[in-house]
Order: C-alpha cells, then sequence, then structure tokens
C-alpha cells in the first residue's frame, strides 16, 4: 500500500497552510493593530482534491427524514463530567425508543464496566425492541474489539462501530504514524471484527466505519480507505455497510463539508451498498446547517444527540433537525409531541440544562417579550381561530401561519400561555393577549392603550416582568376597585315596556349621602346615565362592550364603558353576575376615574 499522495489543496494542519502567505511583509504589515492573534489559524478553505464546480446540492431541498442515529449514550455520554448510571442510561434509553429511534448507539462496551454492565443488561432483560438496533463503539484495537463481542453476546442485533483517526495531524501526534500504518490499523481491525462476527452466529450483525475528523483527511485518503473496508466487510444492498463521516471537530463553512459529502457520495464504491452516514460536531456553530446540506449532498442518515450534547460544543443537535423538517411540513420520523417530557428526561440523564433559548425545546423559545411582536402574535392566534371557525374545524387543524412563531407550541406539547409575557417591552397587544388568555378579559382597542401605558410605567418602575396574576391587578386598581368612590351604585331596578328601559337606582354620590334616582333610555345604561343627571353629572356614553367570562367564580359578564364627562374621555369596566349590573358598573366605574 503506497501513502497518499499529497493534494495540492489539501491542508494539513501541520504542512501546508492554504491561509495568506505568512512571510508577505506587506500583509504582515496591514495586519499590526489587530488585538486579535488571527494569523496564528488557517484560512478555511475546500479541502477536496478538485474544485467541486458541478456540485449539486445547492439545487436540493430537503424533502424527507434521513435515517436518524442517536449517539447520546456513547458520544454525549463521553463528554459528561458525571458520566450515566445504569438508571441514567436505561432512561435515557427508554426514552429514545419511545420517540422511534431505530438506530441507537448505546455505548462503549470496552471503556468502562458501567457501559458494559448496561450493554448486558439491555441484552439479559431482554429490553431492546426487535425493530430497533444497538450500535456499540470500538477503537482499533484488537482486545477491545474482543471486549466488545463479549458484550453484545446473545444480542438478537447488533451494529460495530470502528473508529480510528484518519486526519494528517491524528497521525502525526496521537499515532505517530504514516497513512499507510494508519490504513493497515483500520484493515487488521475491520478484518477482526469480520472473523469474530462469523462466530457470533446467534447475532445478526451490521458494520459502520468512522475515518476520524473526516473534515480534515485527505479525501483521496479516506476515500481509499473506506472503499478498502466496505470490500472487506463485503458490503452489499441487502446487508449495507455504515460508512460514517465525521466532523469531529467542525473547521469549516457548511457548504465546504457539503461538497466534501458530495465528493465521497459520487466517488465511493458499492455507493448501493453503503449507507452514508454524518456525525456533525458543532464547534462553529453550524452543525445543523452541515448536516442538513450534507444531507442534500447525498448523506443517508445523521448521527447526534438530544438538544446537542457531545464533546466540547456538543455533537449535532437531533431534535432541531427532526423539528426543522416538521416546521417545513415534512415528517420527522420522531415524536416530539411532548417535548418537556423529553427534555426532563434528557435534563435528568445529562445532568446539564438546556438552554432556555435552545430551538424548539428551551423555556423561552415561544414567548415573546417585545410589543410589536406580541401584538403579531395575538392577532395570527386571532386569525388562525377565526379561520377554524369559519371552516367548523378545530384550530390544530387549520394550517399555521402565525407570525414569530414557526411552529404552534401546542404540537410539541406547550400551552400558548407562556407565549406572550409581559415586561417593559411590551405593549398593548401584548397586555391585552394575556388578560384574554389568562383571565378571558377582552379588552375594547382604547382601554387597552390606556391599561398598558399604565402597565409600562409599573414595569419600567420595577424593572422586571409582571406575571398574568400582576396584570390582572394592575387592571383591577385602575377600573375595578375604587378605595373611595365618588359615585356609588347600591342597588337599582329596570323595567322595559317597548323600546324605553326605565331605572330607579339608589346611589351615593359626592358627600356620602344616599340618593334615590329615576331615568329612562332606550336602554339600561341610557336610563342610568339619564338617571345620573339627577346628581349633576352630564354623562355622555360613547361606547359599551362586553361579554361572558368564565372563571374560578363561575360565568359572569364583563362590560368595557366609555363615556364622556366634563369634556373628558373615560374608560371604565367592571365584572359582575348579569350583564345589565355589569354594564351599569362599567358606567360607575368610568365615572369614578373622572373623579379621582
Ligand atoms: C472521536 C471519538 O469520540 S472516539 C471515542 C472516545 N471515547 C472515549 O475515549 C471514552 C472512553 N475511553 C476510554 O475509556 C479509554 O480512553 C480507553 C479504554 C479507550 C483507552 O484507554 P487507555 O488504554 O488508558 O489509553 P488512553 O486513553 O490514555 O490513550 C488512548 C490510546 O489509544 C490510542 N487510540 C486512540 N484512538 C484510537 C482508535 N480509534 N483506535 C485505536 N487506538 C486509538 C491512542 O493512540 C492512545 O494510544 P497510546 O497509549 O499507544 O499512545
Ligand atoms: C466516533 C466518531 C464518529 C466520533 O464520535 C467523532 O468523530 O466525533
Amino acid at each position: 500500500m503506497t501513502e497518499a499522495p499529497p493534494s495540492p489543496l489539501v491542508t494539513s494542519r501541520l504542512r501546508t497552510p492554504v491561509g495568506p502567505r505568512r512571510d508577505d511583509q506587506q500583509w504582515w504589515n496591514a495586519q499590526r493593530g489587530s488585538a486579535m492573534p488571527f494569523q496564528r489559524y488557517e484560512r478555511s478553505g475546500s479541502r477536496l482534491p478538485h474544485e467541486l464546480t458541478d456540485r449539486t446540492w445547492p439545487m436540493k431541498s430537503l424533502v424527507r427524514a434521513p435515517l436518524w442515529a442517536s449517539v447520546d449514550l456513547r458520544d454525549g455520554n463521553q463528554a459528561l463530567s458525571s458520566p450515566m448510571d445504569i438508571e441514567r442510561k436505561s432512561r435515557m434509553f427508554d426514552l429514545l425508543v419511545s420517540m422511534g429511534f431505530k438506530d441507537i448507539e448505546v455505548g462503549y462496551p470496552s471503556a468502562s464496566d458501567a457501559d458494559f454492565s448496561f450493554l448486558r443488561m439491555l441484552i439479559e432483560q431482554d429490553r431492546i425492541p426487535d425493530d430497533v438496533t444497538i450500535s456499540v463503539f470500538t477503537p482499533a484495537r484488537p482486545e477491545l474489539i474482543d471486549r466488545t463481542f463479549e458484550a453484545i453476546e446473545g444480542a438478537d442485533r447488533a451494529m460495530v462501530h470502528l473508529c480510528n483517526a484518519t486526519a494528517c495531524l491524528w497521525r502525526e501526534v496521537v499515532f505517530g504514524m504514516s497513512a499507510d500504518d494508519v490504513q493497515r490499523m483500520a484493515l487488521r481491525s475491520a478484518e477482526h471484527i469480520a472473523r469474530r462476527a462469523e462466530s457470533a452466529k446467534r447475532t445478526e450483525l451490521r458494520f459502520e466505519y468512522s475515518p476520524e475528523t473526516f473534515n480534515v483527511t485527505e479525501p483521496e485518503f479516506v476515500l481509499r480507505l473506506s472503499n478498502a473496508i466496505t470490500s472487506l466487510w463485503d458490503a452489499s444492498p441487502d446487508r449495507p455497510v455504515t460508512l460514517n463521516l465525521p466532523t469531529t471537530v467542525e473547521t469549516d463553512s457548511p457548504n465546504v463539508f457539503a461538497d466534501q459529502v458530495e465528493w465521497m457520495h459520487r466517488n465511493l464504491e458499492r455507493r448501493d451498498a453503503v449507507i452514508l452516514s454524518v456525525h456533525p460536531h458543532n464547534d462553529r456553530g453550524t452543525a445543523v446547517a452541515s448536516a442538513e446540506l450534507a444531507v442534500m449532498a447525498g448523506a443517508d442518515r445523521v448521527e447526534g444527540t438530544l438538544f446537542g450534547n457531545g464533546e466540547r460544543t456538543g455533537n449535532v443537535c437531533l431534535a432541531t433537525l427532526a423539528l426543522n423538517l416538521f416546521s417545513q411540513g415534512i415528517d420527522p420520523q420522531l415524536d416530539f409531541s411532548d417535548i418537556d417530557r423529553i427534555r426532563r428526561t434528557v435534563e435528568f440523564a445529562n445532568q446539564l440544562p438546556v438552554h432556555p433559548r435552545h430551538p424548539y425545546a428551551g423555556d423561552l423559545v415561544y414567548t415573546a417579550f417585545s410589543g410589536t411582536h406580541q401584538d403579531a402574535i395575538a392577532k395570527g392566534l386571532a386569525a388562525i381561530e377565526r379561520r377554524a371557525a369559519e371552516a367548523g374545524t378545530a384550530t390544530t387543524e387549520v394550517p399555521w401561519d402565525v407570525p414569530y412563531l414557526p411552529i404552534d407550541p401546542k404540537d410539541v406539547g406547550r400551552t400558548y400561555e407562556s407565549v406572550v409575557r409581559v415586561n417593559s417591552q411590551s405593549g398593548k397587544g401584548g397586555v391585552a393577549h394575556v388578560l384574554k388568555s389568562a383571565y378571558g378579559l377582552d379588552l375594547p382597542r382604547g382601554m387597552r392603550v390606556e391599561l398598558a401605558r399604565q402597565v409600562q410605567q409599573v414595569a419600567d418602575g420595577d424593572g422586571v416582568e409582571l406575571t398574568s396574576r400582576e396584570l390582572r391587578a394592575v387592571f383591577a386598581e385602575m377600573y375595578l376597585d375604587f378605595a373611595r368612590p365618588a359615585l356609588l351604585l347600591k342597588e337599582f331596578q329596570l323595567t322595559s315596556e317597548g323600546d324605553t328601559t326605565d331605572i330607579d337606582a339608589l346611589v351615593v354620590h359626592g358627600e356620602g349621602r344616599e340618593k334615590r334616582l329615576a331615568g329612562s333610555g332606550a336602554d339600561a345604561a341610557g336610563a342610568y346615565v339619564d338617571a345620573l343627571a339627577g346628581t349633576g353629572l352630564a354623562v355622555e356614553i360613547a361606547e359599551i362592550t362586553g361579554h361572558v367570562v368564565s372563571d374560578s367564580l363561575g360565568t359572569r359578564y364583563a362590560a368595557y364603558a366609555q363615556i364622556g364627562l366634563d369634556g373628558a374621555t373615560r374608560y371604565g369596566a367592571a365584572i359582575a353576575g348579569d350583564e345589565a349590573s355589569a354594564r351599569l358598573g362599567a358606567v360607575t366605574s368610568a365615572v369614578n376615574r373622572a373623579h379621582a
């Protein structure tokens, strides 16, 4: 076997930088003054042997979910300060099964007793469903391969995952080997695995190979080695070999990785007998994009973890990838209908919190604090309700289209309760939305503006978020509760004849004297303001609205009145057991606000 020929575009981090020439004095001068020693790092660039000028991936789009493989129990686990014990592993395994994962890497059984015992427990207690294939990781060392086979003894199905570093830096620094030596080590191990598999007749075995840090390995070398391994394992369409291309440390923008994957996809031998897999890490924060472009470039399978746990910045997050597909109308083939249950289990197993801004799963990702977002969300939700009512169907049947919310939180088991939260950045739309969704109070527009101004003052003063209870309290303080009301409607009686309503009311006004008043009008409120003229109050009603509210106190009525009094406009509100009391109460409230 010969050494892989050096390629002009290949960058070994040790040998052939493609960045700017460091002996160029002009260039160095231009860099003076930078606070950062960026010249220590190589510029990104294609590591392909030939530029892929006829790349096809940019013209592709995602149309179906790839095969998903969870590596939570291996790559995720090896990155934890406190690796999972059997209880934590079991909970994670059961979760993955319940979500629909069919391909689960359960550990590195030759590395630790915990992994070995967990695997034995799964097999001996028959915990692996018939449609799930467990995978076990092994490095290219015969004694560790032997121990791996001991661990899977008796399993119905298993995938043995062989991995060794192939990248130049690793060859030189970690192994102190040439590319040929590394190839020989890999093939010896692959052979050893094939031999062990011969005697493991009871187990339906599959094989996986990962050239570690694929993205910085010379492409011709990876291709040559991969072809040799799939040939040695006799990959066939009915017994395919999984070839997994890891960006063990992510180094380039996702388009570069996509080119690398497409080049492999196009040049691999036995392509129909190979499941081409990718295993992106997130060092540049672009693992999700890398995985998505890699699938467009020809990858069939993606390895990752839930919420992206893994070495350093983590593995690619499978929840994000799957729900990105879902948000585009593609079946993700994984069940995320209760994302908080999934998150709780993952947090328990990893003993790491999921960030509140984590896509689809974080506490805050369906929440808007800012006024314009809240306004748009509230209008969007109302439009969905309208469309559902028009179609005579449930809101969950209506196509989702709400500004600022890429998916319906209810589709992943969340509620709308926390979609809008109020602080000093909020506006009338948000305040109104919270009062409506938490208390069923549907305030008229002018009143929302007035209330929001008051809420803003409170929020600005306290500098914190207002809960729905606190908002309700601000509303009550403004419109419902008056310590010393200028007007009190103690009792009233209405009688109607034809188009006229008469009122007989007992009120307390001004200095605390009770006064019996009479009046008539087109409705109860009209009769009431007519009667109030007897106290010297010249009230004009601009608008009265109202609706039924159902809350812990039963079914009641809320009314909102806008009145003109002493040349000014005032809003008032009341909640009462019946419509007439609420409407008259709202007028009384508006008068009291005018005289407060
Ligand atoms: C990219 C990945 O994520 S690979 C998975 C990594 N996971 C883990 O490391 C978690 C579990 N690891 C372990 O428990 C241990 O490291 C073990 C059991 C694997 C090995 O332990 P030790 O024998 O004490 O070796 P140690 O960890 O110090 O060093 C690794 C050795 O394996 C070699 N090695 C590293 N990767 C591989 C590989 N894929 N195949 C073969 N040998 C390898 C190294 O060159 C080094 O060899 P050396 O001692 O001759 O220099
Ligand atoms: C074993 C391989 C796939 C791996 O975990 C990595 O390279 O990150």
